[in-house]
């Protein structure tokens, strides 16, 4: 058994076994699993409040769902991009601004098509004919009035369920609002975005919950230069192990052993878990003695969705100066999107982010398929593209240290689950995008959710031996903001 920890703690409460190395000092001990945003903010706070702190990440690299890739000469983010929220509100403004990151904003407040205006997009029928951009707005107001009209229903209906029943119900109630021809595939484009939003399909979203989360002012800033320098600024100076999958985590006598695939074992006063939730529901952890029930029924009711990202390098830009390319279709299965990355970073790169059951499908394809069926729908709008000369395609669904983009209301579950996910058991604390009841589903809700397990563990631990007042809180640092560095080119 491996106890990375110098701690007297054991020996003191007399749990010293013969195969734990001898503790000295006199600093509480925490082991983090998971070396995501979540994971290493809880790590770093933790660490600045003078606690022996040891992350525990399965990847060879750090970052989790930020994955920066620097393979074409510049980065490239094949997770997380936007800043949700540009403004001194969003808990990661202070950092953002003090490393000088610039933001390239991609829409102002309360866009109907979240984070874009509707000005900085391009549509295309199958056959590469640009719709009209009268038509794109005009069907942009009648998508809002749709869903205004699910609001009726939803108030009317006691029971949930899903945005698409619910979408059936009011063109039955409504037949003006359903379209025809051009109109109704781009209607199917609005709603193509809105299942993007969510990384999952609009009969699987919740009517009831769907926009319970709270977004903070400022639009949307893509991160020009990737997210990767900030996670690389929080994990500075940390312990922090790579490839070491956990596999077992057993709470007992106020002490968490944590043991790791390779059979080594590490103990510690307490455990922050900042795995995904697609992991947990995975069950790839043993926990012992089990989770409670209602931790358990979060688990499994929180809904995991996906959306992938195919990056085309190209070597000349020959697509309209837009931020984004749509391709309108029948149904929203078969919209899709580009995002125009040369606007924001002057590099020929077009990112396909396919979401929901599409997303499901480019995952069974190999990259080159994948890649492949990216460029087919670019060819479709742009008869002329020429063919890319890198590539790059996630696997968000698939990947065994993820098992899924981000978390969603799924139909007939409360919105409360993500607390009931938060909510530490006994020594254990939880943390990761799935536990922000705020911000489900974004860096900065994981970011929060890390902050927090540190403080709630700090307070826990230290309460139990009477030494609270020793050592600092995790919050309320200084937030003195270093302001945001924005651009709309
Ligand atoms: C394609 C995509 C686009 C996105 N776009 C945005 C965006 O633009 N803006 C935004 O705010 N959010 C976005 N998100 C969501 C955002 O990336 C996540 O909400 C956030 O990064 C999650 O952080 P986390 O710490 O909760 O989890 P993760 O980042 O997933 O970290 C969990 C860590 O646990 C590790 N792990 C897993 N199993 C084990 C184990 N058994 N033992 C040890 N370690 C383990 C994993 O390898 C991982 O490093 C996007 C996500 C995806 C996938």
């Amino acid at each position: 058994m491996d106890s990375p920890f110098k701690s007297n703690h054991q020996l003191r409460r007399g749990l010293c076994c013969a195969n734990v190395e001898k503790q000295q000092g006199r600093s509480p001990s925490v082991i983090v699993i998971g070396g995501g945003m979540a994971g290493i903010a809880a790590a770093r706070a933790l660490h600045d409040a003078s606690f022996q702190v040891v992350l525990l990440e399965s990847r060879e690299r750090l970052g989790g769902r930020i994955h920066t890739d620097y393979s074409f000469g510049f980065p490239v983010d094949l997770g997380a991009s936007w800043l949700h929220g540009v403004c001194k509100e969003n808990p990661l403004a202070p950092l953002i601004g003090k490393l000088g990151l610039p933001l390239y904003r991609t829409s102002e407040d309360n866009s109907v098509l979240y984070d874009h205006d509707l000005e900085s997009y391009a549509l295309f029928d199958m056959d590469g004919n640009q719709v009209p951009q009268e038509l794109v707005a005009k069907i942009g107001e009648t998508f809002e009035v749709i869903l205004e009209e699910t609001n009726k229903v939803r108030d009317e209906f006691s029971e949930d369920m899903s945005i698409l029943r619910a979408l059936k119900i009011v063109f039955e109630r409504k037949p003006e609002l359903r379209l025809e021809g051009l109109s109704h595939k781009v209607l199917q484009w609005y709603l193509c975005r809105l299942e993007g939003w969510f990384a999952a399909d609009a009969d699987a979203i919740s009517l009831k919950c769907w926009d319970q989360e709270v977004l903070l002012p400022g639009g949307h800033g893509l991160m020009v230069r990737g997210y990767q320098p900030v996670i690389n600024t929080l994990a500075k100076g940390l312990d922090i192990r790579l490839g070491h999958r956990v596999t077992k985590i057993v709470r007992q006598h106020n002490e968490v052993k944590v043991t790791v695939e390779n059979g080594k074992t590490l103990v510690a006063d307490a455990a922050i878990v900042a795995v995904p939730l697609g992991v947990l529901k995975s069950k790839s952890i043993h926990f012992e003695p089990k989770l409670p029930d209602w931790k358990e029924a979060a688990i499994s009711d929180i809904g995991v969705g996906i959306e992938n990202k195919i990056i085309l390098h190209f070597k000349n830009v020959f697509w309209p100066n837009v931020e984004f390319l749509g391709v309108v279709a029948e149904t929203s299965y078969g919209c899709s999107y580009f995002l125009n990355l040369h606007k924001a970073t002057g590099r020929p790169v077009l990112v396909y982010m396919p979401a929901g059951q599409l997303a499901k499908d480019i995952e069974k394809m190999s990259d080159e398929a994948a890649a492949n069926f990216a460029f087919m729908q670019l060819k479709k709008i742009l008869p002329d593209a020429s063919s890319p000369i890198q590539y790059l395609v996630s696997r968000w669904g698939t990947d065994i240290n993820t098992l899924g983009s981000y978390s969603y209301d799924a139909v007939g579950k409360p919105h409360d689950l993500y607390e009931r996910l938060r909510v530490p058991v006994d020594n254990l604390f939880f943390a990761g995008e799935a536990t922000s009841m705020l911000y489900t589903g974004s860096v900065h809700g994981a970011f929060s959710t890390g902050m927090m397990a540190a403080e709630d563990c700090r307070m826990r631990v230290l309460e139990r031996y009477g030494e609270l007042d020793l050592f600092q809180p995790v919050l309320g640092e200084d937030a003195s903001v270093i302001p945001l560095q924005i651009s709309r080119l």
